[in-house]
């Protein structure tokens, strides 16, 4: 599905006029059959069948589907597996058009020959063929299909898009329209559906992260059918009729939510973002702020410009000429492309995984206009998380909720591996980075009961005997052949791209890492300071309580204004940090004296009033309660030291809490 970059040469953004929005189908589509196969499994000139001269036949050719011999079919077979796997159960098709130089397309018998061979393909790996489109070139005629793997009724694909965009962009509204197919009136009508807290209803913006799904059958149509009275939607049956849904993950527009957007971009794992902007308001606010984080993320984005009804033509194309300047600008490096019919649905969402193309839609929730367009793309996006049953299972957790009658259920994503009902996973880091065995007791995927979960995949497991309490956000559910080890300490290259004077160590921040939000403090840098538009290795410590981490996991480092990016590049297990040296003592206890000598507030857990230099009482207490646990009794994992030891970090707590309320006063 990623033909992009065989095709980019000649479309580079630097070298095009900055008023010019690439044309969808400068992007000629992935063909059925490239030059991609694995080493040595082409055929050779002289093999080929179908009464020709087998000269030029082979996998570049267009040909080849028409009358493979049982090898050849093998191999096809063999690359369609790989294909599939890749686009996580399924794949944009292009029968008739060869990489070998020749005329595409392909005349009326070749064509029904080939169609016959796709659908004998698609039976054996139990996938099917949807027909997109078809078109005529020079050599006859092409054809566009969608290879789905078929689904079980209790199961579906799932495609993950966070939205965001500056206010009133139309967010929330798009999703009504979507989700409850039903037009907006342009005050706010469409919206009213999806608003879940009470304040959020009087004051008409989104602060939470909100989950909506959109199903797809088959076909491609939306399976969605609101409950005629309510307006509320019925998620199992939903997912019981759709071979693929879609959850938007709602993120706040305003400002003072951008820590909600940061978690909802890091911990919701989005597969694509769709950036929303009002085509009368342009790039204003949040705009570059939400574009910038997906960047980061490197999550790929498509842009979504709204209220075209009402927004005069000039305004218009002054906004899609400012928005393609800033996709193309430096900082983003992106093509942008405008769709404006299936063709340009088709080629966009064929080439869109790539990351550098960036799909620009047109609508009107109001209208409607263009609304098709932008469903059919939605429904043709592929989850970009592959998956393999064998790999160790992972899963990370980004809520948690106490269910009567249930007990305490967590919600997240499964990172990795297979997660099956009664399996025994290991849930943790506690706060002494202990992680303890738990068991699965129902698992619910969009609401509905399933008994496996996958990668790529969200889900909600009830738990056997734990409370709520004892479960935090960040936390993960590993298998315990990974034997997971929690960490204080890790190392990061980290970008800064805000900062109004310069970050030195002891600079303290939020940490966002997948669903990780957590103040950390800055240890030390391969840098005196750091500055706006600075690179630096930066070695960090959580101040409340240890994390597991990966290396290679991009994360976000916020507070107010300021923020950075980056890659986790070390991470020292507990066991192993700095707190057993001297110089972390000494530091520990130099934050200790100067938080007394300062007698400032604490930073919390929403970093707002971090401080350089301010360290929180559960800093103090933890760290101290690392330091008193590593050199006393280091990390035993029986349940006895285990209850000992959460004793001692109760004690301590209350102690530092102490402590902190008497240099206050
Ligand atoms: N005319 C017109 N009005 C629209 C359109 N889309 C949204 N609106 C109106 O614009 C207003 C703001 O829309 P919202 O969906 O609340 O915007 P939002 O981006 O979700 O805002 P936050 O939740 O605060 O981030 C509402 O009154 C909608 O009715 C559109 O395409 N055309």
């Amino acid at each position: 599905m990623s033909l992009l970059t065989a095709k980019e040469p000649g479309i580079d953004p630097d070298a095009m006029p900055v008023e010019s929005i690439v044309p969808a189908c400068m992007f000629a589509p992935d063909p059925g059959f490239g030059d991609d196969l694995p080493d040595g499994e082409g055929f050779e000139d002289g093999e080929g069948t179908n009464g020709e001269s087998g000269d030029h036949l082979n996998f570049s050719s267009k040909l080849v589907l028409v009358s493979p011999s049982g090898d050849q079919y093998d191999s096809l077979l063999r690359q369609l597996r790989e294909r599939m796997d890749e686009g996580c159960g399924e794949t944009i098709y292009v029968v008739g058009m060869g990489s070998d130089g020749g005329d595409y397309g392909l005349d009326e018998k070749d064509m029904e020959a080939s169609a016959a061979t796709v659908r004998s393909l698609c039976e054996q790996i139990e996938a099917d063929l949807i027909f997109l489109r078809e078109r005529t070139e020079a050599g006859g005629r092409i054809r566009d299909y969608l290879i789905r793997r078929r689904v079980g009724e209790l199961d579906f694909l799932e495609v993950r898009v966070a939205v965001v965009g500056n206010v009133d962009a139309g967010k929330s509204t798009l999703l009504g329209v979507l989700t409850h197919g039903e037009l907006d009136n342009g005050r706010g009508f469409a919206r009213q559906k999806l608003f879940r807290h009470k304040h959020e209803m009087e004051s008409g913006r989104t602060s939470s992260v909100g989950n909506d799904i959109l199903g797809f059958d088959q076909e491609g149509q939306v399976v969605n059918k609101p409950d005629s009275h309510g307006g509320s939607l019925d998620w199992t049956k939903i997912c019981e009729r759709s071979s693929k849904v879609i959850t938007f993950i709602d993120l706040a527009g305003h400002e003072k939510y951008l820590k909600t957007t940061v978690f909802g971009m890091t911990g919701h794992m989005p597969d694509f973002c769709m950036l929303m902007v009002g085509s009368n308001a342009g790039i204003v606010g949040m705009t570059k702020e939400h574009l910038g984080l997906a960047l980061a993320l490197n999550v790929p984005v498509f842009v979504v410009v709204t209220k075209i009804d009402m927004c005069p033509a000039n305004i218009l194309q002054e906004t899609l000429k400012l928005l393609q300047r800033l996709l193309k600008s430096p900082g983003c490096r992106k093509i942008p492309v405008l769709v404006q019919n299936k063709d340009d649905v088709i080629v966009t969402a064929s080439n869109f995984s790539s990351e550098r193309m960036c799909p620009i839609f047109q609508i009107s929730n109001v209208t409607g206009e263009n609304m098709e367009l932008l469903k059919m793309f939605l429904n043709l996006l592929s989850c970009r998380t592959a998956y393999s049953d064998d790999e160790p299972a992972e899963f990370q957790i980004d809520d948690t909720y106490s269910v009567p009658g249930v007990g305490t259920v967590v919600s997240g994503t499964t990172l990795r591996g297979l997660i099956r009902l009664n399996d025994t996973l290991l849930l943790g880091p506690d706060p002494l980075g202990t992680f303890i065995p738990i068991a699965v007791k129902s698992i619910h995927r969009k609401r509905m009961p399933v008994r496996e979960v996958r990668a790529g995949q969200t889900a909600s497991f009830a738990l056997k005997k734990i409370k709520r309490s004892s479960i935090r956000k960040g936390m993960v559910m590993i298998s315990p052949k990974l034997t997971p080890q929690a960490t204080w300490e890790f190392e990061a290259e980290i970008l800064v791209l805000h900062h109004p004077t310069t970050i030195s160590p002891r600079y303290q921040a939020m940490v966002h890492c997948g669903s990780i939000r957590q103040t950390a403090t800055i240890l030390t840098m391969n840098r005196d300071c750091l500055r706006t538009g600075d690179k630096a290795t930066v070695h960090f410590r959580f101040i409340k309580t240890p994390e597991y981490m990966h290396c290679d996991q991009r994360l976000v480092f916020r507070e107010g204004r300021t923020k950075a990016v980056g890659t986790v590049t070390k991470v020292t297990p507990s066991h192993l940090h700095s707190v057993n040296t001297q110089a972390a003592r000494a530091q520990q206890a130099k934050m200790l004296a100067l938080k007394k000598k300062e007698g400032t507030g604490t930073p919390d857990e929403t970093g707002t009033v971090a401080r350089p230099g301010s360290p929180s009482s559960s800093q103090v207490g933890f760290g101290l309660v690392d330091l008193l646990l590593m050199d006393s009794c280091g990390f035993s994992s029986t349940m006895h030291d285990h209850k000992q030891k959460l004793k001692l970090v109760q004690f301590i707590q209350v102690f530092s809490q102490m402590s902190g309320t008497a240099c206050q006063r």
